[in-house]
């Protein structure tokens, strides 16, 4: 039989880690955590991100800032607020909402961003603690950690012997998740669209996480009998059988051939992609954890 892993009830277990930590935090040491998510201007689907986002960070108990800039906002203006929210004692972890428009440039502000405010991971002091195996001391990137949990909880913590196979090679996910997974001892192989047959390189997965960012890229022959698959494509394809007009989310797997053959399968939407934003505010009790000079929890 085949697993389908509930990624709504693992991301409630680690909200419910995080909301004990935070009530925990506050009564031995007054400080509350606090995340600060910047927006710039007014693209729909970002805004519905930066909602649950702020939601679930008041869920958990934390001192939630929400920062909504105009699109015309400077470069200037936006390294200012991040001035500013670095120096803010109340703000354990700082966000800024990707993409940005196209007249700023991300780079330089991501990497203003103090190291230890950076829950989203994207520093370069954090993807090189991570490259470096300290997986103690940084804060790893929402998503691939979250994708990190489903494998845990399948084939514990220690992956000696296994054979990873990561779609994808981007700093947000695919080089954060082969790093993961090497760090827990798989035997990882990065490939992306320039590799040759990659069929058959992900016919020797026994975990196999797709990040592509093609539609149901990913097909049964690919898989493994047994193995365990990762989803983590956000994709948005018409879908003319629900109604003229009509759209659904589908992943990077074709889930329906694929779930006959693997062991173990994440659905979109309903696996990683909430998984991304309870990573978030485990990312920023941890965070407030350090400043505060306590032993943050695990997850
Ligand atoms: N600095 C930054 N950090 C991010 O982590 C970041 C970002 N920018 N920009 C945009 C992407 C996207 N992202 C998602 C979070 C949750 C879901 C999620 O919960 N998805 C639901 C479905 C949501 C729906 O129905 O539209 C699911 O897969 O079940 C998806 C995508 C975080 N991102």
């Amino acid at each position: 039989m085949t697993t389908v892993i509930d990624g709504k009830d693992v991301a409630a277990s680690v909200i419910e880690t995080v909301k004990s930590a935070t009530g925990a935090l506050e009564s031995e040491t007054g400080v509350r955590a606090g995340l600060a998510v910047v927006i710039v201007g007014d693209d729909p689907a970002s805004h519905t991100y930066v909602s649950a986002k702020s939601r679930m960070a008041k869920e958990c108990g934390f001192l939630s800032v929400q920062h909504t800039l105009p699109e015309e906002t400077s470069q200037e203006e936006l390294a200012a607020l991040v001035a500013e929210l670095n120096a803010d004692p109340s703000i354990h972890g700082i966000l800024v909402q990707l993409p940005l428009p196209k007249h700023l440039r991300s780079e330089p502000i991501i990497q203003s961003i103090l190291p230890e405010k950076d829950v989203d991971g994207l520093h370069v002091v954090n993807a090189g603690k991570l490259a470096t195996g300290d997986l103690e001391g940084g804060l790893v990137s929402c998503t691939p950690a979250g994708a990190m949990v489903f494998v845990r909880r399948t084939y514990g913590d220690d992956l000696s012997g296994l054979n990873a196979v990561v779609i994808g090679r981007s700093n947000l996910f695919g080089k954060p998740m082969s790093a993961l997974l090497l760090a827990a001892n798989a035997t990882v192989t990065t490939a992306h669209s320039r590799t040759k047959d990659l069929a058959a390189v992900c016919r020797n997965a026994d975990i196999l996480v797709a990040a592509v960012g093609r539609p149901e890229m990913v097909k049964a022959d690919w898989v493994k009998p047994g193995a365990m698959v990762v989803d983590v494509g956000i994709n948005r394809v018409p879908a003319p059988e629900r109604g003229e007009g009509r759209t659904k989310l589908v992943g990077d797997v074709a889930f329906d051939e694929c779930a006959k053959v693997a062991g173990v399968i994440t659905p979109v939407p309903g696996g990683v992609g909430p998984m991304t934003i309870a990573m978030l505010m485990a990312n920023t009790i941890i965070a407030a954890c350090r400043m505060a000079g306590r032993k943050p929890p695990k997850f």
